[in-house]
């Protein structure tokens, strides 16, 4: 394994790998402080700002046209609003992990990530560089019975990008569709769970899971961390252990 490879090596090349703001984190509720000040959040998301669906060989990511005020998260812990930019998954080898962010001790699945940047800043790449930069709204996958129909439209591309490097067109898609009944969340502030693992990121973490089934999420284990010339490497645990929380949560 490179020296990437491993979470409890990243902070020889990233060194913010090892700050006191990462993510994710244990969410323990005898923990979190209640903040009457915090506001519902909500999500715009125009339909027609959904371009591709790809595997970069770490996750199945929705890329979206951020290249105006098109799809928008505002409200909740944030200070205006903010651009959808894209979205992926963090599963696990089985249906008992999968999860980055672990809620009173239960792990989940798996977790859908969708990333906005702040425009107040000129270019995405200068908002991961700020501390109010990103905002990621996480949501729980958990394995039951009665899965979300609206998860079939992703699972169903997954055919199209098996490999390292595949994309396919994924138009005329509102993530929104996703989302659970209640918007009830907790937020702190942290980090990217990847490398460089910048702390930059206001994270939105919905209390309640969406359901999806176990065939579904046999589904992104079918995915490949490999390219279609390579061996068949299949791609899973793609989900950085609970880092130290050192500080306060809040929760609304
Ligand atoms: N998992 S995460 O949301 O922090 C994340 C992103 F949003 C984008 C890139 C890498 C990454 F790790
Ligand atoms: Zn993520």
């Amino acid at each position: 394994m490179s020296v990437c490879a491993r979470p409890d090596q990243w902070h020889k090349n990233y060194p913010i790998a090892k700050g006191r703001h990462q993510s994710p984190i244990e969410i323990n509720n005898k923990e979190v402080h209640y903040d009457r000040s915090l506001l519902p959040w909500f999500a715009s998301y125009d339909p027609c700002a959904a371009k591709t669906i790809l595997n970069n060989g770490k996750t199945c990511r929705v890329v979206f046209d951020d290249s105006f005020d098109r799809s928008v998260l505002r409200g909740g812990p944030l200070p205006g609003v903010y651009r959808l930019r894209q979205l992926h998954f963090h599963w696990g080898s089985s249906d008992d992990h999968g999860s980055e962010h672990v809620v009173n001790g239960v792990r989940y699945a798996g977790e859908l990530h969708l990333l906005h940047w702040n425009p107040k800043y000129s270019n995405y790449l200068d908002a991961v560089r700020r501390t109010d930069g990103i905002a990621v709204l996480a949501i729980f996958l958990q394995v039951g019975k009665t899965p979300k129909p609206e998860m079939k439209r992703i699972l169903e591309e997954i055919n199209a990008i098996k490999t390292k490097g595949k994309e396919a067109p994924f138009p005329n898609f509102d993530p929104s569709v996703l989302f659970p009944k209640s918007h009830d969340y907790w937020t702190y502030h942290g980090s990217f769970t990847t490398p460089p693992c910048e702390e930059c990121i206001t994270w939105i973490v919905l209390r309640e899971p969406i359901i999806v089934s176990s065939d579904q999420m046999a589904k992104l284990r079918s995915l490949s961390k490999n390219a279609e010339n390579e061996p068949d490497l299949p791609l899973v645990d793609n989900w950085r252990p609970t880092q130290p929380r050192y500080f306060r949560m809040v929760f609304v």
